[in-house]
This record gives structure tokens, sequence and C-alpha cells, in this order.
């Protein structure tokens, strides 16, 4: 065989990024696609909440980025996941692997299967690793309520454990041992917002089909998993915003509701700012930023997604439309 065949015939490598709400999954995947590697990614990203954001907070990549929003990766929406990959491998050979972002909430397992169970899918994709992002402050407590966050360590192949800057040594010698117990074979790389050779995660080789038998030994009969109901979320959209009565509300809120705020990301349009701004918060953390000027062809419009769990539903709703600017 020549090798122009053997390259044409080479299934395509998959890396799946995942990661509970918040660790770093789309750093690290912008961080991948700005990288000067040389490579070029079909990027797949699935998120949880009806208003998308995350597409938006994608760094602009000449990169092709395929959005699923309907559902869950790991249930819903397998379907279409196999649909993309099934269109992107028509065009083979125009780029050099496929990156997939699940939503935090999403077991990896159901995501992985679905390259061993599509028949079509297994002849011409080869699942190269799963790669876990973890984030050192809070590994801890979803430890103990998201079995999620379990699953996602336990099925990595490389972990990167994340947002080093924010806990002491003794924590994170901590979630080391936590994760060792639940993993102890995965490649464990420390990182602050994701930094790191790419060479260590992207075309590896690393996973491993028998070592997640040992860990699920139904990973290749079927999918029975189930997710973890008391996670929800509220989209919320507005016009402009008056920018002092929303860092009041975000402050309040992180304040008062934080432990059970997983997540929250928003896009604003403040008032007589001709700037998006772009809002993302973890429990209490919360950070901001301007992101690029609206394009005069988008309308100015303020989306904000909570995701968490028992919060005042209703409360953020008022509270948010009360930072509109009266019309
Ligand atoms: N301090 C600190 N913040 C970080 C680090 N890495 C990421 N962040 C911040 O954490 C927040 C979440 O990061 P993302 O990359 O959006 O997390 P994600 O896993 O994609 O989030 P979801 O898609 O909502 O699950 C953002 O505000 C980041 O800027 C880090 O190493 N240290």
């Amino acid at each position: 065989m020549s090798s122009a065949t053997a390259s044409a015939t080479a299934p395509i490598p998959v890396t799946v990024l995942t990661g509970y709400l918040g660790a770093g999954k789309t750093t690290l995947l912008n961080r991948i696609l700005t990288e000067d590697h040389g490579k070029k990614y079909a990027v797949i990203v699935n998120e949880f909440g009806e208003v998308g954001i995350d597409n938006d907070l994608v760094v602009d990549t000449d990169e092709e980025v395929f959005e699923m929003n309907n559902g869950c990766i790991c249930c819903t929406v397998r379907g279409d996941l196999i649909r993309i990959i099934e269109g992107l491998m028509k065009r083979k050979g125009s780029f050099d692997g496929i990156l997939i972002e699940t939503t935090g909430l999403a077991d990896p397992a159901p995501v992985a299967q679905t390259f061993f169970m599509d028949d079509d899918v297994r002849a011409r994709t080869r699942l190269d690793a799963i790669v876990t992002v973890v984030d050192a402050l809070n590994l801890a407590s979803r430890l103990d309520d998201a079995p999620e966050a379990e699953d996602q360590v336990a099925f990595a192949d490389v972990i990167l454990l994340n947002k080093v800057d924010l806990v002491t040594p003794e924590q994170l010698a901590r979630v080391r041992s936590d994760i060792r117990a639940i993993n102890p074979y995965a490649r464990v790389i420390e990182t602050e917002r994701c930094k790191v050779e790419l060479g260590e995660i992207l075309d590896k080789g690393a996973f491993d089909l028998t070592r997640i038998l040992s860990v699920d030994p139904d990973f290749l009969v079927d999918d029975h998993h189930h997710h973890n109901e008391d996670v929800r979320s509220i989209s919320l959209k507005a016009g402009d915003l008056d920018p002092e009565k929303f860092f009041d509300f975000v402050n309040r809120e992180t304040q008062a509701q934080g432990p059970n705020i997983l997540r929250l990301k928003g896009i604003l349009a403040f008032k007589d700012d001709p700037d998006r701004y772009v809002v993302q918060g973890v429990h209490m953390i919360v950070e901001g930023d301007h992101q690029r000027p609206w394009r005069a062809d988008e309308p100015r419009e303020s989306r904000l997604v909570f995701i968490g769990r028992d919060l005042d539903w209703a409360g953020l709703r008022t509270g948010f439309e009360a930072c509109r600017i009266a019309a």
C-alpha cells in the first residue's frame, strides 16, 4: 500500500474533551484552536441550556465548529453526533482530527461508545483519548454530589488538573489522591488555564479499551446511564442592560446562592457600550471581560444562563429583568 493510500484510509483520531461544569474545557479548546500546531481540527461542541453561549465563547477560528444544543450529547443527541461524523468522513483529508467538547454534565462513556457501536463510525475513526479537565478547587465537593464528575475522572486517559492557582499545595495533594483513588492509570498534568503542551494530549493513542472494560464491563453492551435530575438551568434574555445594576445583581446572587450555582455564563449588551461583554462564573468566582465589538449584522442581545441546584429561579429572573434599560 502506498503511503498516500495509507493516509487516505487511516482512521481519523478523535479526542473527547470532558470535565465538570466550569472546569476549563472551553479554555482548553481555545488553546488548541489558537496554537500554531499546523493541524486542522473539526470541532463538535455540545452544551447544556437552551440559549447557545458556548459557541460564542470559542475563539474565532478557521476550523469548523458544529454546535449541538438540543440535548445532552451522551443521550438524546447521539444520533446527531453520528450524523455529523458521517458528514465529516465524506470530506476526509481536509482535517487531521476531530475534537468533541461534551457538556459538563455528560457521562463520557456513551460518547466514547459511539466510536465502537456504530459500524461506519468505527471503521473510519479512532478514539484517541478521553481528556478530562478537573477543577482543583471544586472537585472534592463534586465527587460528593455529582456522579458525572466521578465518571469523567474514571474514564479519562489524560487528566488536566486545572486551576492550580486557586488551591494550596495541601489541597492540591488531596485532589491528586482523590483522582488516584478513582483512576490510577490516567496521566495527570497540573495546569493553570489549561496551559499544556498539546503534544501531551493530542494524537497520543492513549485510549485503552481493555482498561475501560475493567471500569465498565457493559461498555460495549448498551447505554444505561442516568442524569442527575436535580441540576437545572435557566436561560434569560434581554436587550441592553444597565451595567451597574447587572454587577450588583450578579454579586448579590453569587453571594446568596453561590454554593448552588454550578455555572453562570452570559454575553451581554451594556448600554452605550459598543463591545460585547462576557461574564462567567463557577460558584462564587465570577470573571468578566469585553470580548469584541457587536457586529452590525447581529442583534444587541443579552443572554445569561445559570446552571445549578435548588436555585431561586424566579428571583434570578426578576433580578435580571430589573437590570434592563427601560425602552
Ligand atoms: N483561576 C482560574 N480560572 C480558570 C482557570 N481555567 C479556567 N478558568 C476560568 O473558569 C471559568 C470556566 O472556564 P471554561 O473553560 O469556560 O469552563 P468549561 O469547562 O468550558 O465550562 P462549561 O462549558 O460551562 O462546562 C472561566 O471563567 C475561565 O476563565 C484556571 O486555571 N484558573
